[in-house]
Protein backbone atom coordinates (compact mmCIF):
# COMPACT_ATOMS: atom_id res chain seq x y z
CA UNK A 1 0.00 0.00 0.00
CA UNK A 2 1.62 2.99 -1.07
CA UNK A 3 1.71 6.22 1.69
CA UNK A 4 -1.02 8.60 2.40
CA UNK A 5 1.27 11.37 1.29
CA UNK A 6 2.34 9.63 -1.76
CA UNK A 7 -1.57 8.74 -2.23
CA UNK A 8 -2.82 12.15 -1.83
CA UNK A 9 -0.08 13.38 -4.33
CA UNK A 10 -1.96 11.07 -7.11
CA UNK A 11 -5.04 11.90 -6.11
CA UNK A 12 -5.06 15.68 -6.08
CA UNK A 13 -4.84 16.16 -9.88
CA UNK A 14 -8.04 13.79 -10.79
CA UNK A 15 -9.67 15.14 -7.63
CA UNK A 16 -11.89 17.92 -9.68
CA UNK A 17 -12.53 15.58 -12.60
CA UNK A 18 -15.02 13.34 -10.11
CA UNK A 19 -16.95 16.48 -8.69
CA UNK A 20 -20.11 16.32 -9.07
CA UNK A 21 -20.21 19.45 -10.64
CA UNK A 22 -17.79 17.94 -13.02
CA UNK A 23 -20.25 14.83 -13.21
CA UNK A 24 -23.32 16.38 -14.08
CA UNK A 25 -21.52 17.79 -17.37
CA UNK A 26 -21.45 14.31 -18.96
CA UNK A 27 -24.89 13.47 -17.90
CA UNK A 28 -25.90 13.22 -21.66
CA UNK A 29 -23.58 10.35 -21.70
CA UNK A 30 -25.33 8.38 -18.82
CA UNK A 31 -29.20 9.33 -20.26
CA UNK A 32 -28.10 8.25 -23.79
CA UNK A 33 -27.23 4.58 -22.08
CA UNK A 34 -30.24 4.81 -20.21
CA UNK A 35 -32.15 5.16 -23.11
CA UNK A 36 -30.73 2.37 -24.98
CA UNK A 37 -31.32 0.19 -21.81
CA UNK A 38 -35.06 0.78 -21.55
CA UNK A 39 -35.37 0.58 -25.12
CA UNK A 40 -33.51 -2.36 -24.92
CA UNK A 41 -35.64 -3.86 -22.09
CA UNK A 42 -38.92 -2.82 -23.77
CA UNK A 43 -38.39 -5.07 -26.80
CA UNK A 44 -36.52 -8.02 -25.12
CA UNK A 45 -38.46 -8.34 -22.09
CA UNK A 46 -41.98 -7.24 -21.90
CA UNK A 47 -44.62 -9.58 -22.66
CA UNK A 48 -46.13 -12.66 -21.23
CA UNK A 49 -43.81 -15.21 -19.68
CA UNK A 50 -40.66 -13.34 -20.49
CA UNK A 51 -37.81 -13.03 -17.94
CA UNK A 52 -35.19 -10.35 -17.23
CA UNK A 53 -32.07 -11.98 -15.82
CA UNK A 54 -31.34 -8.34 -14.03
CA UNK A 55 -27.37 -8.73 -12.98
CA UNK A 56 -25.94 -9.34 -16.56
CA UNK A 57 -28.43 -6.87 -18.01
CA UNK A 58 -27.58 -4.14 -15.45
CA UNK A 59 -23.69 -5.12 -16.01
CA UNK A 60 -24.30 -4.43 -19.62
CA UNK A 61 -25.81 -1.08 -18.88
CA UNK A 62 -23.23 -0.16 -16.36
CA UNK A 63 -21.07 -1.49 -18.85
CA UNK A 64 -21.74 0.56 -21.75
CA UNK A 65 -22.24 3.44 -19.57
CA UNK A 66 -19.08 4.00 -17.87
CA UNK A 67 -17.30 2.90 -21.19
CA UNK A 68 -19.35 6.45 -22.39
CA UNK A 69 -18.51 8.28 -19.49
CA UNK A 70 -14.91 7.23 -20.29
CA UNK A 71 -13.73 7.64 -23.42
CA UNK A 72 -17.64 8.51 -25.65
CA UNK A 73 -17.10 4.67 -26.63
CA UNK A 74 -20.14 3.23 -27.32
CA UNK A 75 -19.22 -0.27 -26.37
CA UNK A 76 -22.89 -2.15 -27.77
CA UNK A 77 -23.36 -4.37 -24.78
CA UNK A 78 -26.46 -3.50 -24.00
CA UNK A 79 -27.69 -3.55 -28.00
CA UNK A 80 -26.03 -7.04 -28.16
CA UNK A 81 -23.23 -6.05 -30.42
CA UNK A 82 -20.37 -6.54 -28.37
CA UNK A 83 -19.30 -10.38 -27.28
CA UNK A 84 -21.31 -9.93 -24.13
CA UNK A 85 -20.04 -13.81 -22.91
CA UNK A 86 -16.46 -13.14 -23.57
CA UNK A 87 -16.56 -9.75 -22.10
CA UNK A 88 -17.48 -11.08 -18.31
CA UNK A 89 -16.53 -14.81 -18.19
CA UNK A 90 -14.25 -15.43 -15.38
CA UNK A 91 -14.44 -12.13 -14.20
CA UNK A 92 -15.83 -13.23 -10.73
CA UNK A 93 -13.30 -15.45 -10.58
CA UNK A 94 -10.76 -13.39 -11.56
CA UNK A 95 -12.23 -10.96 -8.78
CA UNK A 96 -11.85 -14.17 -6.28
CA UNK A 97 -8.28 -14.08 -6.76
CA UNK A 98 -7.57 -10.48 -6.51
CA UNK A 99 -9.36 -10.03 -3.24
CA UNK A 100 -7.28 -12.92 -1.97
CA UNK A 101 -4.51 -10.90 -3.38
CA UNK A 102 -5.75 -8.16 -1.21
CA UNK A 103 -6.36 -10.26 1.95
CA UNK A 104 -3.74 -12.51 2.26
CA UNK A 105 -0.90 -10.77 -0.30
CA UNK A 106 1.47 -13.70 1.72
CA UNK A 107 -0.60 -16.32 -0.52
CA UNK A 108 -0.36 -14.00 -3.66
CA UNK A 109 3.67 -14.20 -3.56
CA UNK A 110 3.65 -18.12 -3.17
CA UNK A 111 1.17 -18.48 -6.02
CA UNK A 112 1.99 -15.51 -8.40
CA UNK A 113 4.37 -17.58 -10.91
CA UNK A 114 1.86 -20.47 -10.92
CA UNK A 115 0.33 -21.23 -14.60
CA UNK A 116 -3.30 -20.45 -12.99
CA UNK A 117 -1.89 -17.13 -11.57
CA UNK A 118 -1.14 -16.43 -15.33
CA UNK A 119 -4.92 -17.16 -16.32
CA UNK A 120 -6.50 -15.32 -14.11
CA UNK A 121 -3.79 -12.43 -13.70
CA UNK A 122 -5.07 -12.10 -17.66
CA UNK A 123 -8.12 -11.88 -17.25
CA UNK A 124 -8.21 -9.66 -14.43
CA UNK A 125 -5.67 -7.37 -17.13
CA UNK A 126 -8.36 -6.38 -19.61
CA UNK A 127 -9.29 -3.66 -17.95
CA UNK A 128 -5.76 -2.39 -18.30
CA UNK A 129 -5.36 -3.56 -21.82
CA UNK A 130 -8.97 -1.73 -22.91
CA UNK A 131 -7.57 1.41 -20.91
CA UNK A 132 -4.24 1.53 -23.13
CA UNK A 133 -5.97 0.76 -26.57
CA UNK A 134 -8.56 4.15 -25.61
CA UNK A 135 -5.58 6.12 -24.81
CA UNK A 136 -3.71 5.43 -28.08
CA UNK A 137 -6.74 5.68 -30.12
CA UNK A 138 -7.47 9.16 -28.17
CA UNK A 139 -3.98 10.26 -29.02
CA UNK A 140 -4.14 8.96 -32.52
CA UNK A 141 -7.09 11.01 -33.27
CA UNK A 142 -5.02 14.05 -32.40
CA UNK A 143 -5.64 17.23 -30.59
CA UNK A 144 -8.03 19.21 -32.80
CA UNK A 145 -9.93 16.40 -33.02
CA UNK A 146 -10.48 15.66 -29.60
CA UNK A 147 -11.45 19.55 -28.86
CA UNK A 148 -14.11 19.96 -31.64
CA UNK A 149 -16.70 17.34 -29.20
CA UNK A 150 -19.45 18.99 -28.12
CA UNK A 151 -18.74 17.51 -24.52
CA UNK A 152 -15.62 16.49 -22.41
CA UNK A 153 -15.46 12.85 -21.48
CA UNK A 154 -12.81 11.53 -18.74
CA UNK A 155 -10.01 10.66 -20.78
CA UNK A 156 -9.77 14.24 -22.34
CA UNK A 157 -9.60 15.54 -18.67
CA UNK A 158 -7.12 12.81 -17.66
CA UNK A 159 -5.17 13.31 -20.63
CA UNK A 160 -4.85 16.81 -19.66
CA UNK A 161 -3.46 16.07 -16.31
CA UNK A 162 -0.36 15.49 -17.95
CA UNK A 163 -0.06 18.50 -19.55
CA UNK A 164 -1.08 20.41 -15.84
CA UNK A 165 0.91 18.27 -13.25
CA UNK A 166 3.98 16.70 -14.94
CA UNK A 167 5.47 16.46 -11.83
CA UNK A 168 2.73 14.02 -10.71
CA UNK A 169 1.47 12.42 -13.98
CA UNK A 170 3.76 10.10 -15.71
CA UNK A 171 2.69 7.38 -18.30
CA UNK A 172 2.44 5.01 -15.47
CA UNK A 173 0.14 7.54 -13.90
CA UNK A 174 -1.95 8.39 -16.47
CA UNK A 175 -2.56 4.42 -17.19
CA UNK A 176 -3.69 3.71 -13.27
CA UNK A 177 -6.43 7.11 -14.06
CA UNK A 178 -7.79 5.72 -17.21
CA UNK A 179 -7.77 2.04 -15.79
CA UNK A 180 -10.08 2.95 -12.70
CA UNK A 181 -13.50 3.99 -14.12
CA UNK A 182 -13.33 0.62 -16.54
CA UNK A 183 -12.51 -1.69 -13.43
CA UNK A 184 -14.60 0.59 -10.45
CA UNK A 185 -17.75 1.24 -12.52
CA UNK A 186 -19.01 -1.91 -13.82
CA UNK A 187 -19.77 -4.60 -11.41
CA UNK A 188 -20.58 -2.05 -8.54
CA UNK A 189 -23.37 -0.61 -10.33
CA UNK A 190 -24.60 -3.98 -11.43
CA UNK A 191 -24.79 -4.96 -8.42
CA UNK A 192 -26.56 -2.19 -6.75
CA UNK A 193 -29.12 -1.65 -9.85
CA UNK A 194 -30.08 -5.17 -8.94
CA UNK A 195 -29.98 -5.46 -5.69
CA UNK A 196 -32.55 -2.63 -5.76
CA UNK A 197 -34.56 -4.65 -7.85
CA UNK A 198 -34.24 -7.49 -5.37
CA UNK A 199 -35.47 -5.30 -2.16
CA UNK A 200 -38.17 -3.65 -4.11
CA UNK A 201 -39.91 -6.85 -4.85
CA UNK A 202 -39.49 -7.89 -1.82
CA UNK A 203 -41.17 -4.83 -0.65
CA UNK A 204 -43.75 -3.83 -2.41
CA UNK A 205 -44.89 -1.02 -0.84
CA UNK A 206 -41.68 0.46 -0.45
CA UNK A 207 -41.72 -0.09 -4.29
CA UNK A 208 -45.31 1.46 -4.46
CA UNK A 209 -44.39 4.67 -2.32
CA UNK A 210 -41.18 5.45 -4.04
CA UNK A 211 -43.45 4.75 -7.46
CA UNK A 212 -46.09 7.48 -6.10
CA UNK A 213 -43.33 10.12 -5.29
CA UNK A 214 -41.90 9.40 -9.18
CA UNK A 215 -45.13 9.92 -10.70
CA UNK A 216 -45.84 13.19 -8.32
CA UNK A 217 -42.36 14.71 -9.06
CA UNK A 218 -42.96 15.44 -12.73
CA UNK A 219 -39.86 14.26 -14.01
CA UNK A 220 -38.16 14.63 -17.41
CA UNK A 221 -37.13 11.48 -18.99
CA UNK A 222 -34.60 10.70 -18.13
CA UNK A 223 -34.52 12.88 -15.13
CA UNK A 224 -32.00 15.46 -14.20
CA UNK A 225 -29.64 14.96 -11.63
CA UNK A 226 -30.64 18.04 -10.00
CA UNK A 227 -34.25 16.67 -10.21
CA UNK A 228 -33.65 13.25 -8.40
CA UNK A 229 -31.13 14.43 -5.64
CA UNK A 230 -33.89 16.42 -4.07
CA UNK A 231 -36.11 13.37 -4.03
CA UNK A 232 -36.71 11.98 -0.34
CA UNK A 233 -37.81 9.07 -0.77
CA UNK A 234 -35.75 7.90 -3.47
CA UNK A 235 -32.67 8.75 -1.69
CA UNK A 236 -33.70 6.75 1.16
CA UNK A 237 -34.30 3.92 -1.52
CA UNK A 238 -30.50 4.26 -2.32
CA UNK A 239 -29.34 4.97 0.75
CA UNK A 240 -30.62 1.22 2.40
CA UNK A 241 -30.28 -0.76 -0.42
CA UNK A 242 -26.07 0.04 -0.48
CA UNK A 243 -26.35 -0.35 3.30
CA UNK A 244 -27.81 -3.78 2.57
CA UNK A 245 -25.45 -4.64 0.05
CA UNK A 246 -22.47 -4.09 1.37
CA UNK A 247 -20.84 -3.63 -1.42
CA UNK A 248 -17.52 -2.32 -0.19
CA UNK A 249 -16.87 -5.08 2.14
CA UNK A 250 -13.35 -5.70 1.87
CA UNK A 251 -12.56 -2.51 0.09
CA UNK A 252 -11.38 0.15 3.37
CA UNK A 253 -8.08 -1.07 4.28
CA UNK A 254 -5.62 1.48 6.10
CA UNK A 255 -2.00 0.61 7.46
CA UNK A 256 -1.61 1.48 10.69
CA UNK A 257 0.13 4.65 10.97
CA UNK A 258 3.70 5.12 12.38
CA UNK A 259 2.71 8.74 14.10
CA UNK A 260 -0.86 7.75 15.95
CA UNK A 261 -1.60 4.73 18.38
CA UNK A 262 -4.16 2.04 17.15
CA UNK A 263 -5.35 0.62 20.05
CA UNK A 264 -8.69 -1.61 19.80
CA UNK A 265 -11.45 -1.29 22.55
CA UNK A 266 -10.11 -4.01 24.66
CA UNK A 267 -7.34 -1.88 25.22
CA UNK A 268 -4.68 -4.18 23.23
CA UNK A 269 -2.63 -1.90 20.19
CA UNK A 270 -2.39 -2.67 16.79
CA UNK A 271 1.71 -2.23 15.43
CA UNK A 272 2.18 -0.11 13.18
CA UNK A 273 2.02 -1.06 9.57
CA UNK A 274 -0.57 -3.46 10.19
CA UNK A 275 -3.61 -3.61 7.68
CA UNK A 276 -6.47 -2.84 9.30
CA UNK A 277 -9.89 -3.30 7.40
CA UNK A 278 -13.49 -1.73 8.55
CA UNK A 279 -16.48 -3.86 7.66
CA UNK A 280 -19.42 -2.56 6.56
CA UNK A 281 -21.04 -5.79 7.58
CA UNK A 282 -20.19 -4.93 11.20
CA UNK A 283 -20.78 -1.50 11.38
CA UNK A 284 -24.02 -1.43 8.58
CA UNK A 285 -25.60 -3.65 10.45
CA UNK A 286 -24.94 -2.53 14.18
CA UNK A 287 -27.93 -2.20 16.13
CA UNK A 288 -26.62 0.41 18.55
CA UNK A 289 -27.09 2.52 15.72
CA UNK A 290 -29.56 1.30 13.28
CA UNK A 291 -32.07 0.09 15.55
CA UNK A 292 -32.88 -3.13 16.66
CA UNK A 293 -34.76 -3.72 13.21
CA UNK A 294 -30.75 -3.31 11.59
CA UNK A 295 -30.73 -6.55 9.94
CA UNK A 296 -34.75 -5.54 7.81
CA UNK A 297 -34.51 -3.43 4.51
CA UNK A 298 -36.33 -0.04 5.81
CA UNK A 299 -35.71 2.88 3.88
CA UNK A 300 -37.71 5.28 6.62
CA UNK A 301 -35.12 4.23 8.89
CA UNK A 302 -33.48 7.45 6.82
CA UNK A 303 -36.26 9.73 6.92
CA UNK A 304 -37.61 12.05 9.73
CA UNK A 305 -39.61 9.83 12.10
CA UNK A 306 -43.43 10.89 12.73
CA UNK A 307 -42.62 11.57 16.50
CA UNK A 308 -39.11 13.01 15.72
CA UNK A 309 -37.65 16.27 16.61
CA UNK A 310 -35.28 17.70 13.57
CA UNK A 311 -32.75 17.75 16.19
CA UNK A 312 -33.05 13.97 17.19
CA UNK A 313 -33.42 13.33 13.23
CA UNK A 314 -30.07 15.18 12.48
CA UNK A 315 -28.15 13.51 15.49
CA UNK A 316 -29.28 9.97 14.04
CA UNK A 317 -28.43 10.48 10.85
CA UNK A 318 -25.26 11.83 11.66
CA UNK A 319 -24.79 8.81 13.43
CA UNK A 320 -25.91 6.61 10.93
CA UNK A 321 -24.02 8.32 8.26
CA UNK A 322 -20.85 7.95 10.09
CA UNK A 323 -21.03 3.95 10.37
CA UNK A 324 -21.83 3.75 6.80
CA UNK A 325 -19.39 2.47 5.17
CA UNK A 326 -20.76 2.33 1.86
CA UNK A 327 -18.44 4.48 0.12
CA UNK A 328 -15.20 4.05 2.59
CA UNK A 329 -13.98 6.76 4.41
CA UNK A 330 -11.38 9.47 4.91
CA UNK A 331 -8.63 10.17 1.98
CA UNK A 332 -9.54 6.53 0.21
CA UNK A 333 -12.93 6.81 0.20
CA UNK A 334 -14.61 5.88 -3.21
CA UNK A 335 -13.77 8.49 -5.97
CA UNK A 336 -15.83 8.01 -7.78
CA UNK A 337 -19.09 8.24 -5.65
CA UNK A 338 -20.41 11.12 -7.59
CA UNK A 339 -20.51 9.07 -11.03
CA UNK A 340 -22.48 6.11 -9.40
CA UNK A 341 -24.59 8.48 -7.53
CA UNK A 342 -26.03 10.31 -10.38
CA UNK A 343 -25.85 7.18 -12.71
CA UNK A 344 -27.73 4.70 -10.37
CA UNK A 345 -30.53 7.64 -8.87
CA UNK A 346 -31.15 8.01 -13.14
CA UNK A 347 -31.67 4.58 -14.05
CA UNK A 348 -33.87 3.42 -10.91
CA UNK A 349 -35.94 6.62 -11.45
CA UNK A 350 -36.08 6.22 -14.80
CA UNK A 351 -37.02 1.95 -14.65
CA UNK A 352 -39.40 2.25 -11.86
CA UNK A 353 -41.31 5.57 -13.52
CA UNK A 354 -42.01 3.36 -16.57
CA UNK A 355 -42.11 -0.05 -15.77
CA UNK A 356 -43.53 -2.57 -13.34
CA UNK A 357 -41.30 -4.61 -12.10
CA UNK A 358 -42.11 -8.05 -10.26
CA UNK A 359 -39.16 -10.52 -9.74
CA UNK A 360 -38.47 -13.78 -9.51
CA UNK A 361 -35.25 -15.31 -7.41
CA UNK A 362 -34.11 -18.76 -8.52
CA UNK A 363 -30.53 -18.88 -6.80
CA UNK A 364 -29.61 -15.82 -5.27
CA UNK A 365 -26.92 -17.21 -2.64
CA UNK A 366 -26.09 -15.22 0.07
CA UNK A 367 -23.44 -16.14 2.96
CA UNK A 368 -24.99 -13.23 6.27
CA UNK A 369 -28.86 -13.60 7.01
CA UNK A 370 -30.73 -10.89 6.29
CA UNK A 371 -34.48 -11.16 6.77
CA UNK A 372 -34.98 -12.27 3.45
CA UNK A 373 -33.99 -15.64 3.46
CA UNK A 374 -34.43 -18.32 0.87
CA UNK A 375 -33.97 -19.51 -2.77
CA UNK A 376 -36.91 -20.15 -5.52
CA UNK A 377 -39.40 -17.40 -4.87
CA UNK A 378 -41.81 -15.55 -6.69
CA UNK A 379 -42.51 -12.02 -6.11
CA UNK A 380 -44.63 -9.85 -7.20
CA UNK A 381 -46.90 -6.64 -5.90
CA UNK A 382 -49.71 -8.48 -5.25
CA UNK A 383 -48.45 -11.35 -3.30
CA UNK A 384 -45.09 -13.15 -2.42
CA UNK A 385 -44.73 -16.71 -3.14
CA UNK A 386 -42.25 -18.71 -1.80
CA UNK A 387 -41.11 -21.70 -3.59
CA UNK A 388 -39.14 -23.30 -0.64
CA UNK A 389 -39.31 -20.98 2.00
CA UNK A 390 -36.70 -23.50 4.18
CA UNK A 391 -33.44 -23.07 2.07
CA UNK A 392 -31.54 -19.66 2.29
CA UNK A 393 -29.83 -17.61 -0.39
CA UNK A 394 -26.02 -16.37 -0.60
CA UNK A 395 -24.40 -13.45 -2.20
CA UNK A 396 -21.21 -14.36 -4.12
CA UNK A 397 -18.48 -11.96 -2.28
CA UNK A 398 -14.72 -11.45 -3.84
CA UNK A 399 -13.90 -7.66 -3.47
CA UNK A 400 -17.39 -6.77 -4.08
CA UNK A 401 -20.69 -8.52 -4.16
CA UNK A 402 -22.14 -10.68 -7.20
CA UNK A 403 -25.95 -11.43 -6.71
CA UNK A 404 -26.91 -14.47 -8.78
CA UNK A 405 -30.60 -15.58 -10.34
CA UNK A 406 -32.40 -12.58 -9.59
CA UNK A 407 -35.02 -12.68 -12.32
CA UNK A 408 -37.20 -9.34 -13.22
CA UNK A 409 -40.87 -9.60 -15.12
CA UNK A 410 -41.41 -6.38 -16.65
CA UNK A 411 -44.32 -4.92 -17.77
CA UNK A 412 -44.82 -0.65 -19.15
CA UNK A 413 -46.87 1.31 -16.50
CA UNK A 414 -50.52 2.11 -17.94
CA UNK A 415 -50.18 5.17 -19.59
CA UNK A 416 -46.14 4.83 -19.84
CA UNK A 417 -44.65 4.57 -23.32
CA UNK A 418 -40.98 4.17 -23.97
CA UNK A 419 -41.29 6.17 -27.81
CA UNK A 420 -42.58 9.65 -25.64
CA UNK A 421 -39.08 8.75 -23.33
CA UNK A 422 -37.22 8.84 -26.54
CA UNK A 423 -38.60 12.03 -27.85
CA UNK A 424 -37.79 13.96 -24.32
CA UNK A 425 -34.73 13.32 -24.46
CA UNK A 426 -33.77 14.34 -28.04
CA UNK A 427 -35.18 17.78 -27.36
CA UNK A 428 -32.86 17.93 -24.28
C1 LIG B 1 -22.20 1.62 -6.13
C2 LIG B 1 -21.05 1.96 -6.63
C3 LIG B 1 -19.74 2.03 -5.87
C4 LIG B 1 -19.44 1.70 -4.58
C5 LIG B 1 -20.37 1.16 -3.51
C6 LIG B 1 -18.02 1.98 -4.39
C7 LIG B 1 -17.34 1.76 -3.20
C8 LIG B 1 -16.00 2.02 -3.02
C9 LIG B 1 -15.27 1.75 -1.79
C10 LIG B 1 -15.86 1.14 -0.53
C11 LIG B 1 -13.98 2.14 -1.98
C12 LIG B 1 -12.83 2.02 -0.98
C13 LIG B 1 -12.86 3.23 -0.10
C14 LIG B 1 -11.92 3.21 1.09
O1 LIG B 1 -10.90 2.52 1.07
O2 LIG B 1 -12.24 3.89 2.07
C15 LIG B 1 -13.89 2.67 -3.33
C16 LIG B 1 -12.75 3.19 -3.89
C17 LIG B 1 -12.69 3.76 -5.15
N1 LIG B 1 -13.72 3.83 -6.06
FE1 LIG B 1 -15.63 3.25 -5.78
N2 LIG B 1 -17.52 2.48 -5.55
C18 LIG B 1 -18.52 2.53 -6.49
C19 LIG B 1 -18.42 2.99 -7.79
C20 LIG B 1 -17.33 3.60 -8.32
C21 LIG B 1 -17.25 4.17 -9.64
C22 LIG B 1 -18.43 4.23 -10.63
C23 LIG B 1 -16.00 4.66 -9.80
C24 LIG B 1 -15.36 5.38 -10.95
C25 LIG B 1 -15.93 5.76 -12.03
C26 LIG B 1 -15.27 4.39 -8.57
C27 LIG B 1 -13.96 4.74 -8.35
C28 LIG B 1 -13.25 4.47 -7.18
C29 LIG B 1 -11.86 4.82 -6.98
C30 LIG B 1 -10.95 5.55 -7.97
C31 LIG B 1 -11.50 4.37 -5.70
C32 LIG B 1 -10.12 4.48 -5.02
C33 LIG B 1 -10.06 5.77 -4.21
C34 LIG B 1 -8.73 5.95 -3.51
O3 LIG B 1 -8.02 4.96 -3.33
O4 LIG B 1 -8.42 7.08 -3.16
N3 LIG B 1 -16.11 3.75 -7.70
N4 LIG B 1 -15.14 2.59 -3.94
Amino acid sequence: MESPQDHATIKRPIAAIYSMSNVTKSERFIDECILQFVHQLDQEFTGPGKALPVYPWAHFFAYDTIMKITASVDFGLVRGEADREGMFRGMHEAQKFRAMAVCMPWMFELLKRTPLTTVVLKRIGSFPRRARELIQSRRAMGETVTKTYDREDLLDQLLETKEKFPQTVDELVLHGYATTPLFAGGETIAATITAVVYFLGKHPSVAATLQDELASSGLQMPPLWVEVQKMPYLDAVMHETLRCLSLGAALSRRAVPADRAFILPDGRRVPTGTTVAMLGWATQFNQDIYGTDAQEFRPERWLIGSTETPEAYAERLRRMNKADMTWGAGDRACLGKNIARCELYKVVATLYSKFEVSVSLSVFARTRNLDLNCIGLTVTFAQIQLVDPTKEWTLREALGVKPDGVEARLSLRSGASVDQLRTLSETR
